[in-house]
């Protein structure tokens, strides 16, 4: 497979119930991999279980690389500090300089000179915040659990730029997304997960001439069950 994500035969159980059941996936340096399925069919699980937060019942996952940011579930900030000093705390536990800070910031479309604490953020102010701190110490495995969450749509639009960005420095990006219209144009490939089995692996190129409304009823289907 030679990925610089690999996903063997993954399965995991709570209290009994197996809610991973033989995941195999793999992702590649410089493309957009996109995990579906509809609520509780296993994303944030399998994401938990790539970023090293939970353990496998059985099965390998190998990641060819160590420098990974993700963001899985609800993100947990200082409430009480900056997004500046939030970014400030992280950089020191990666070790990189804070000179970047004030670079991702703007880039993520945040001002530097917003001294309100975390916890006066909206939902897409912390979503953004969130994206800055995952990238901010330049990791080559990046893994986001719904991104697009709370996002306007300039930020939707900024994202999809930065993901362009991403992929020509050849980084590998996870993330899950509910909103198909943004997925056909993100994807490289679509992984769709259907009560803890993967039911779809495929190129998102295979589905490039399907218009919006086909593609997000094939998506539908397969989320189903169907
Ligand atoms: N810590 C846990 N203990 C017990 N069951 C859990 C735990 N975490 C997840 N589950 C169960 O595992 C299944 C998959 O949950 P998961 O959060 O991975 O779904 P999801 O696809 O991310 O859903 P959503 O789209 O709603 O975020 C659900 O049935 C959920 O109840």
């Amino acid at each position: 497979m030679n990925g610089l994500v690999e996903v063997k035969d993954v399965r995991k159980n709570y209290n009994g119930n197996e809610v991973l059941k033989g995941i195999d996936l793999v992702a590649f340096p410089g493309e957009v991999l996109v995990v579906l399925g509809k609520n509780g069919a296993g994303k944030s699980t399998l994401f938990k279980l790539i970023g090293g937060l939970a353990e496998q019942t059985s099965g390998e996952i190998q990641l060819n690389q160590n420098n990974t940011g993700f963001s899985i579930n609800e993100p947990v900030f200082y409430e009480h500090l900056s997004g500046w000093e939030n970014l400030a705390i992280h950089c020191q536990y990666y070790n990189v300089s804070e000179e970047k800070i004030g670079y991702w910031l703007k880039k993520v479309g945040l001002s530097v000179e917003n001294q309100q604490p975390v916890k006066n953020y909206s939902l897409g102010m912390r979503q953004r915040l969130v994206i800055a701190r995952c990238l901010i110490h330049n990791p080559d495995i990046l893994l986001i659990d719904e991104p697009l969450n709370g996002l306007d749509p300039k930020g939707i639009k900024d994202f999809r730029e930065l993901l362009q960005e991403l992929k020509e420095q050849n980084k590998t990006i996870i993330i899950s997304s509910h909103i198909l219209s943004e997925v056909q144009s993100i994807a490289n490939r679509i992984v769709v997960l259907y009560e803890g089995k993967m039911v779809l692996q495929t190129l998102a190129k295979d589905f490039s001439t399907e218009s919006p409304t086909v593609f997000e009823n094939k998506m539908i289907n397969w989320m189903e069950g169907i």
